[in-house]
């Protein structure tokens, strides 16, 4: 059946039965489809045949009547029908519409083919129309320009002919012809001008309709379609997107709008000036943040000023000015301790203040018996009695004397913590009593401490010792201190002397009456109605009570609660002690106290001072650690072990040797940190970065890991973490029991640092008889030793008319075709310079050896 039925919508001629034989009668029938198409399908009747049974039969198959084969397809549709539960009629109609649906499906798919086929065909034309105008556009351009170019060519010609008087009739002849020739260029040219124009037009943004060109006007009609496309469709939008190209206008609006935009930004940056705030020091990438520019530019501009630093580099002040001036701003510049200002306060005035006890020093040789001294002078203390407890060593202790007056000791082993305080500024010795024994006269450590006593200006007392001891001299020691410039009163001076003997406690009354006297000369006043200011005598980590500071309080008064700063240090006064181990509510000027609480042990010599609140203090010491950090950073660079550091030092040119050290003691770590600081030389010196009295900590290792520096343990120990982490880090960590051997490596070390001396020594001379040219080798001189010995290895020198013009190695040196080690006087040998070409008969070259000798300190 759907075969019979495809062959009708074929158009072909169809399956007739019985091949017109009156079985059937066949005729057509116009059929509608959807969206008004329609055809002629050609409908077959069949008709009874009359009388003959089975006539209404299909046509007869191969081997069968016809009859029968209609029987059969007429019992299968009949039974298929019966499957499907329809009637025949129903069957045969719904048969109908599947084919007719098939064939609605063919046709539609060939015919979306088509539509793809044109469609991709059209975006081709587009493509090829595009290209093409921009061709002709490009074209077009050039044209104008070269029309343009030799338009003003002619208007200048023509000026020209119009700036000369009338021409000769020649002239005019010559003339002619280019006359003749515009008007027809300019017939030529019309179309192109208004070509022209209209890019003009154009390009000023005006809409131009332009005239198709002629060779697409003959294209467009078969390109029917592509008038369509400038309709909006869904299918348009939808197959033309992703082969949309952008139009050159639009390409150039976009260029124009990025133009504008990087204009824009420019100006803006430019415009925005910023006032930069410059430390005394400061970080690229800080300077560079508060610049709101790239530390990346900042890296550069130094890169070009021959400079090379990283981001985290720190800066010097000036540099950033520089810098900031060069991005184009405006520089503030300020101190960064200004986070100090206030610290310490002004002077108070005069009215407030009360007299105090005067701060006394014991300075002297060793062993004079400065120990001893201030032994004897506590037992003058007429409340020690009363207060009981036991004395211990605090650095510091305050007398009260009989008559009430009271007098503070600094009980600090020699000079160095008096030289340590100086150097910070803290002066806190009112009065110094120089120690000399009677026994042994005026030594160098004596003279030392007139000299501090004297760059100090503080006043001193001569102490003459021993004069218990049968061989004592203190006339001689008068005698002796005057070619030191200390003149005692006996002697017309105003320097005073007493004779004492720490032993034997003699004149010791006397000698605290010369220190009273001393200090109503001074007039030594201060206020004590104010927030505590001095400096920190001692300090160390105790065991049990952590970080313990003997401090001296210079003026006001300092309370238990106070918050304290104490160089980098800061805490909230837990306790005040005082040497007897006694706590104390407060301390006024003049009182030596420990105090518990600071959250380190901060450096002696340097002031403390109470400040208002917790956040000023850390504001403080932030900035304090910040600047220590920095100052190490100055001679950072990775391993920290003595070699590392020697390495690096070597390269760097470096001259300074960081050093960290750790005693047992305060006054162990002072002297050795004294003993390597006068070490070294104008080339190489130790800067010990930190001393400090305890064990080694972590906090050591990574300061030393930070400042490249070996630390130097003395009677201490690391702790287990300190250890790993000094092992991780590779931080060398030295032990020693014996001050020498300290001083003894570290010279050492710095001997190595030192550049060796070179020595050179002349061994002899030979003359260019000859040059020759040896491929591959080069120029060959061809010599005779005239003077001593010629080695190879050694240095040469190459000498035209007595005057250096060369000087380096040689590379050869043969007698005959042998290589030589050396050739003697009166032998003749060839000779040719490494790197060196510039040989001449009758130059003179001088052999040299040199010869490094290490120095020492
Ligand atoms: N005969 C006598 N001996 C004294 C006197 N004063 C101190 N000595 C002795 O001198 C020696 C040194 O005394 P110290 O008090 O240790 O001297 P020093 O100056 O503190 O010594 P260093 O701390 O090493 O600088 C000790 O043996 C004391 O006993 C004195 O007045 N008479």
């Amino acid at each position: 059946m759907s075969d019979a039925d495809e062959r009708k919508t074929s158009g072909r001629k169809p399956l007739s039965l019985g091949g017109g034989r009156g079985g059937s009668s066949s005729g057509t029938v116009q059929q509608s489809f959807a969206r008004g198409r329609s055809k002629q399908v050609v409908v077959e009747k069949k008709r009874k045949r009359a009388g003959g049974p089975g006539a209404d039969k299909a046509a007869p198959a191969k081997g069968e009547t016809p009859q029968s084969a209609k029987d059969r397809a007429r019992a299968a549709l009949a039974a298929k029908a019966k499957e499907l539960g329809l009637s025949e009629e129903e069957l045969i109609k719904r048969q109908q519409a599947i084919a007719r649906a098939r064939s609605e499906a063919a046709e539609r798919e060939e015919k979306k083919k088509a539509e793809a086929a044109e469609l991709e065909r059209r975006d081709r034309e587009e493509r090829e129309r595009l290209e093409e105008q921009k061709r002709r556009e490009e074209e077009e351009r050039k044209a104008r320009e070269a029309e343009e170019k030799r338009r003003k060519a002619e208007e200048e010609a023509r000026r020209a002919v119009a700036d000369v008087p009338p021409p000769l009739p020649e002239d005019e002849e010559l003339a002619k012809p280019s006359r003749k020739e515009r008007p027809a260029k300019e017939r030529v040219r019309e179309p192109e001008e208004e070509e022209d124009a209209r890019s003009m037009l154009e390009e000023m943004g005006g809409r131009v309709k332009k005239k198709a060109p002629a060779p697409e006007k003959a294209v467009t009609r078969s390109k029917e379609p592509k008038r369509r496309q400038g309709k909006l469709t869904i299918q348009n939008i939808i197959e033309d997107d992703s082969d949309r190209q952008r139009s050159l206008a639009s390409m150039r609006r976009a260029r124009e709008r990025e133009k504008q935009r990087r204009a824009q930004q420019g100006q803006g940056r430019e415009k925005v000036s910023r006032e930069v705030i410059v430390p005394e020091r400061i970080t690229v990438q800080e300077l560079a943040n508060r610049m709101a520019e790239r530390a990346a530019d900042i890296v550069k501009f130094l890169m070009q000023q021959g400079q090379m630093v990283r981001a985290n580099d720190v800066l010097d002040a000036d540099d950033a000015e520089l810098i900031v001036e060069e991005f184009g701003h405006t520089v503030k510049r300020v101190s960064e301790a200004d986070v100090e200002t206030g610290f310490i306060s002004e002077a108070d005035p005069e009215e407030s203040k009360k007299p105090r006890a005067p701060v006394v020093a014991v300075m002297g040789h060793v062993d004079h018996g400065k120990t001893s001294l201030l032994d004897a002078l506590r037992e003058t203390d007429v409340a020690a009695g009363e207060a009981g407890g036991i004395t211990q060593h605090i650095g510091a202790y305050q007398v009260q004397l009989k008559s009430g007056d009271k007098i503070t000791f600094l009980d600090t082993p020699g000079h160095a913590a008096f030289s340590a305080m100086r150097s910070r500024g803290a002066q806190a010795t009112d009065i110094v009593i120089l120690v000399v024994a009677a026994d042994d006269g005026v030594m160098p450590q004596t003279i030392e401490a007139i000299n501090h006593a004297r760059a100090a200006k503080v006043p001193m007392i001569v102490a003459v010792n021993k004069i218990d001891k049968p061989d004592a001299k203190p006339e001689k020691v008068l005698q002796d201190l005057l070619q030191h410039e200390v003149v005692v009163e006996s002697m017309g001076g105003d320097v005073q002397t007493v004779n004492v003997s720490a032993l034997k406690r003699l004149g010791l009354e006397e000698l605290t009456e010369a220190i009273t006297l001393q200090a109503e000369v001074l007039e030594l006043k201060a206020n004590p109605d104010r927030s505590a200011e001095g400096v920190v005598i001692e300090s160390q980590i105790d065991k049990g009570r952590g970080p313990v500071a003997t401090v001296l309080v210079k003026r006001g008064t300092l309370k238990r609660g106070d918050i304290v700063v104490a160089g980098a240090q800061w805490g909230k006064v837990r306790a005040l002690v005082n040497e007897r181990g006694q706590q104390m509510a407060e301390a006024g000027p003049s009182l030596p106290a420990e105090i518990l609480g600071l959250d380190g042990a901060p450096e002696p010599g340097e002031v403390f001072a109470v400040v208002e609140n917790e956040s000023r203090a850390r504001e403080i010491v932030a900035y304090r650690q910040r600047q220590l950090r920095e100052r190490s950073a100055l001679v950072t660079g990775g391993g920290a072990s003595l070699e590392q550091m020697m390495a690096k030092l070597k390269q760097a040119d470096v001259t300074e040797m960081p050093l960290l050290v750790k005693a047992d003691v305060q006054g162990s770590a002072e002297a050795i940190t004294a003993a390597l600081e006068k070490l070294g030389n104008e080339e190489v010196r130790a800067r010990v970065i930190h001393s400090a009295p305890g064990g080694v900590s972590e906090s050591d290792v990574l300061l030393a890991k930070t400042s490249g520096a070996p630390i130097f343990a003395f009677n201490v120990r690391a702790n287990k973490q300190a250890r790993e982490l000094a092992e991780a880090e590779g931080v060398e960590i030295r032990y020693y029991s014996v001050i020498y051997d300290v001083i003894d490596d570290v010279k050492a070390t710095m001997e190595g640092l030192l550049a060796p001396e070179k020595r050179e020594t002349f061994i002899g001379y030979a003359e260019i008889l000859e040059v020759f040219h040896v491929s591959k080798v080069g120029k060959v001189a061809g010599c005779r030793v005239t003077e001593g010995v010629v080695r190879r290895g050694s240095g040469v020198r190459l000498l035209r008319n007595d005057t250096v013009i060369h000087e380096g190695k040689l590379s050869t040196l043969k007698r005959f075709k042998d290589e030589v080690p050396e050739v003697r006087a009166g032998t003749e040998c060839g000779m040719a310079f490494e790197n060196y070409q510039d040989i001449q008969v009758g130059d003179k070259i001088e052999c040299f050896t040199v010869e490094e000798i290490k120095r020492t300190l």
